[in-house]
């Protein structure tokens, strides 16, 4: 088993872009950690980089701290499975899952006896003397699985192994991934962009933005208390509501003011009043769950109110969308990188670090060629849009109806105009 330790790796395919960008990241021995974040941040390249399958433009990878970037792909003992685990064809699913070990010069009978002890915990006991033609899509990624780990990685890394398979399936194989992994106690990392198999999977989640790390917790600290607005939006639904707003600070008291003439009070013993003191005047968003409010909010400090333009059922609740005359955030544009030409300064150093990062291998990188997002947020992108609260019993509210909804200030983010929490976030 190994831990992994990424330390500042960027990756350039073209040299004009990053699609990792100084992303750095500890895995700890026997941890399963999944790689979260939307299509094209970058979650599949860092596992390629890990696997030894794409160069390191620049930045330090360790197993077990040793200085890993140029270790080929096959002596790095980490195995790897993709979406759709292809499969020898010609090879019932015993000499597939044995294959590996036919290459490293096991005994038959060794090989055969865990193939069969690894497809009864895969549970496809039935099927080793069956050719992957006659598999089904779970069955095949199952055997993928197998032969993958038959020979004891140090590391396993998955990406998107369920993306492929059908609602069912997923949810039985998300399972049994995560029981074998655990008893196995392997190091995984676990490419998906599937919230939903992050927060189940996952010891800790690290959430990607166009190739930076945004956020890394364990599953409650990513979603209770999320660093930035975008992982509070990327986590959770229906998404969360990200509210426009600016600080009212006076006498020692802060107001949030909210358009439409609205506003929430913050109590003066909360914590983030004193943050808050020194902001006033400044544009801020405030991030507030559908469940964190509550109908009939009349007679609460802190309620927003607005026309209930439709009420949808979905089975378990109801999802009602209001319109506010508040300013919402759009979470995907909130506080995103500007990609810039990287100004000459920054280049060198890039490429001085790039050049440090990769003596070993002499590797020459063309120094005129790249260019970088640099830290630089765009304001965040304002729509005009409705507020959404989850409700868990059906309402005598009718379309059309003005409605009020309590919020629990207590279950309120608070984040700059970049998208940054204003207050610590416990980690
Ligand atoms: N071989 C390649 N050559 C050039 N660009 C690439 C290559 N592979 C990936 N990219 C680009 O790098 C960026 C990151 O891609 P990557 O596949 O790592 O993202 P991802 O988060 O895994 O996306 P998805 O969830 O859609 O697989 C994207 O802009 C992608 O187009």
């Amino acid at each position: 088993m190994s831990s992994i330790r990424l330390d500042s790796i960027s990756k350039s395919y073209d040299g004009e872009h990053f699609a990792v960008n100084k992303f750095s990241l500890s895995v700890a021995d026997g941890e399963f950690m999944v790689l979260l974040g939307p299509s094209g941040c970058g979650k599949s390249t860092v596992l390629r980089m890990m696997a030894g399958l794409e160069e390191i433009t620049a930045g330090e990878l360790y197993f077990n701290e040793v200085f890993a970037n140029y270790i080929g792909a096959r002596d790095r003992g980490v195995a790897m499975v993709f979406q759709s685990g292809a499969l020898y064809p010609n090879r019932t699913v015993r000499g597939n899952i044995t294959f590996p070990l036919q290459m490293a010069g096991e005994k038959p009978e060794e090989a055969n006896e865990k193939a069969h002890q690894l497809a009864g915990v895969l549970g496809i006991q039935q099927t080793l003397d069956r050719l992957p033609q006659t598999l089904s899509g779970g069955q095949r990624q199952r055997v993928a699985i197998g032969r993958a780990i038959v020979r004891q990685p140090s590391a396993f890394l998955m990406d998107e192994p369920l993306s492929n398979l059908d609602a069912a399936m997923r949810t039985e194989l998300r399972q049994e991934i995560g029981a074998m992994t655990r008893d196995l106690g392997i190091t995984t990392v676990y490419v998906t962009h599937d919230q939903v198999e992050a927060l189940t999977l996952a010891d800790r989640i690290a959430v990607m933005r166009d190739g930076r790390l945004e956020d890394v917790g364990t599953p409650a600290e990513v979603f209770d208390d999320p660093a930035t607005a975008f992982v509070a939006g990327f986590l959770g639904t229906p998404r969360i509501n990200l509210l426009s707003s600016s600080v009212r600070a006076e006498g020692g008291r802060v107001s949030l003011v909210l358009g439409g003439g609205q506003a929430l009070h913050l109590d003066p013993d909360d914590r983030r009043t004193t943050l808050l003191l020194r902001r006033g005047g400044e544009e801020i968003v405030i991030g507030v769950r559908s469940d964190a409010l509550t109908l009939d909010g009349e007679a609460q400090p802190n309620r927003v109110s607005g026309r209930l333009r439709t009420l949808e059922y979905h089975g378990h609740q109801w999802i009602a969308y209001v319109e506010t005359g508040i300013e919402m955030v759009n979470p995907d544009l909130v506080g995103r990188l500007k990609p810039e030409r990287i100004s000459t300064h920054s280049r060198r150093s890039f490429w001085r670090r790039a050049a440090r990062a990769t003596k070993r291998s002499g590797i020459l990188h063309r120094r005129d060629q790249t260019r970088a997002a640099l830290p630089e947020t765009s304001a965040p992108t304002h729509r005009r849009a409705d507020l959404v609260v989850e409700l868990h019993s059906s309402t005598p509210h009718v379309p059309g109806d003005q409605v009020s909804f309590a919020v629990d200030m207590t279950r309120v983010y608070l984040f700059d105009r970049h998208g940054h929490r204003i207050d610590r976030v416990a980690r």
